[in-house]
């Protein structure tokens, strides 16, 4: 089977400091990826290469059958790659449904509209589509991060740390999410995390990473692992 994404032998430079050294990750279709890793270790940096935020030095990052060279971040996401950045990024002086229609940007005009699924992954936003979303908690406010990334209509569903600052239950809720558009929706997904039990819990296949490299993949079981978790210790 093709795979969905696939990073190969990928470095990545801030000026003198490499920060990625030949990192390779495969996405296979509709299955949850997991990359984790301590702070500082690339996590972000990898998925800011395949968004095309940041510039690789050297590999190939593709999508499907596409390789993506230099092709902008606005590109990326009309192909179908949505991206849930680190501490969220939404807007705070926008109404949350104003939030979720940024997602309309790189849409044809008869797909701009908000699936109605999203506010069954996530009520609260329907609840309260008229806030700010400034005005919602860490949380909520990640549960709409992945709701715009979904209007999007991504196949691939790329998150950076999406259990960070966030309350337990609400964790449940979105490895929840992540299960159903896996399950109900074939999304493929690819998450960095730090932390551990909800890596085992939702994800299928497992990357470990040290200071920019990949020590270890696996499944997500491997997480068990003494061998693996030395890696994850701070
Ligand atoms: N814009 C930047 N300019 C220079 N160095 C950077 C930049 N962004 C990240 N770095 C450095 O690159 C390395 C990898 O950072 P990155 O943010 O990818 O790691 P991370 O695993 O996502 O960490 P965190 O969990 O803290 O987000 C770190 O040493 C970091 O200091």
């Amino acid at each position: 089977m093709s795979l969905a994404l696939s990073v190969k032998t990928v470095d990545l430079h801030y000026g003198a400091a490499q920060a990625l050294k030949g990192i390779s990750i495969d996405c296979a279709p509709g299955r949850i990826t997991a990359v984790l890793g301590r702070n500082g270790v690339g996590k972000s940096s990898t998925l800011r290469a395949i968004t095309g935020i940041n510039h690789v030095s050297s590999g190939t990052i593709a999508f499907g059958e596409d390789t993506l060279k230099r092709t902008p971040p606005y590109k990326r996401a009309r192909m179908g790659i949505g991206y849930v950045p680190q501490g969220r990024e939404i807007f705070p002086l926008l109404t949350v449904r104003e939030n979720l229609e940024t997602g309309y940007a790189g849409l044809a005009r008869n797909e701009r509209n908000i699936p109605a699924y999203i506010f069954e992954l996530f009520p609260v936003l329907k609840s309260m589509l008229g806030r700010r979303g400034g005005d919602l908690s860490g949380g909520q406010q990640q549960q709409l991060a992945i709701g715009r990334a979904l209007v999007t209509r991504p196949k691939v569903l790329v998150l950076d740390e999406p259990t960070e600052g966030i309350q337990p239950s609400i964790i449940k809720d979105i490895g929840r999410a992540l299960q159903f558009l896996r399950d109900e929706k074939g999304m493929t997904i690819l998450l960095v995390e730090q932390f551990l039990d909800f890596c085992r819990e939702v994800a299928d296949d497992i990357y470990v990473m040290d200071r920019g490299e990949i020590m270890h993949t696996g499944p997500a079981s491997d997480l068990d692992r003494a061998d693996v978790r030395k890696h994850l210790m701070v």
